[in-house]
């Protein structure tokens, strides 16, 4: 039984490249960041890997990045379901600042905290314990479960909604998700056994 579960992250935004916090915000995909989709789209169709469902964020850089990768390996049509519980963490005060400016302004090592830490939230944001407490009750509710009989799924996201799932799958502490960092564009291949345990992981970098 295949039990396929992959994970991407969108291809690079409008905001990435202007270096804004981008958490809840919506902009569009770069050039690059349509190039960076189109390519994870063509490394799993040269791994034969085709899906019966596709979920995917409220945000349109998640999505858009979820059907450049379905137009690629001929499976345009495939259901999407689309759920704010895979949006991004919400930066809060942060979203549309620059974060060079925000380490002007509040220094280097408070912007890393809010940034990288488990368990801080950036003002009126969420943590990354925050995003996990969101994501993954929807992701153990409705996604999981359909992998584990058997469905073969596609999950595009984003960094921070992806780095809860990963921190799940892989038994992962705060510090050590946290020290994740995910390209756009780059998909993870897990093949799960029935319980959820990883059988098999595959990083299709370049
Ligand atoms: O929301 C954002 O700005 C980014 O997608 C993720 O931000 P981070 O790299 O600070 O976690």
């Amino acid at each position: 039984m295949d039990r396929l579960l992959v994970l991407v992250r969108h291809g690079q935004s409008e905001w990435n490249l202007l270096n804004l916090f981008t958490g809840w915000k919506d902009p569009g995909l770069t050039e690059q960041g349509v190039a960076e989709a189109t390519a994870a789209g063509e490394k799993l169709k040269a791994l034969g890997l085709s899906f019966d469902v596709a979920y995917t964020s409220a945000l349109s850089r998640a999505q858009r990045t979820c059907q450049i990768i379905l137009d690629g390996i001929g499976q345009s049509d495939l259901t999407t379901i689309r759920d704010q519980a895979l949006n991004e963490r919400d930066y809060g005060e942060l979203t549309g600042l620059n974060k060079d400016d925000a380490r002007a302004r509040w220094g280097e090592e408070q912007v890393h905290v809010w940034r990288r830490s488990f368990d801080v939230p950036p003002p009126g944001g969420e943590s990354l314990k925050n995003t996990a407490e969101r994501v993954l009750p929807y992701f153990k509710a409705e996604i999981l479960p359909r992998v584990l009989k058997g469905e073969r799924v596609l999950v595009a996201a984003h960094g921070n909604s992806l780095r809860a799932l990963i921190m799940d799958l892989e038994g992962l502490s705060g510090d050590e998700i946290v020290a994740r960092e995910l390209a756009t564009g780059v998909p993870i291949v897990y093949r799960l056994d029935a319980d959820g345990g990883i059988v098999e992981k595959q990083v299709l970098a370049d």
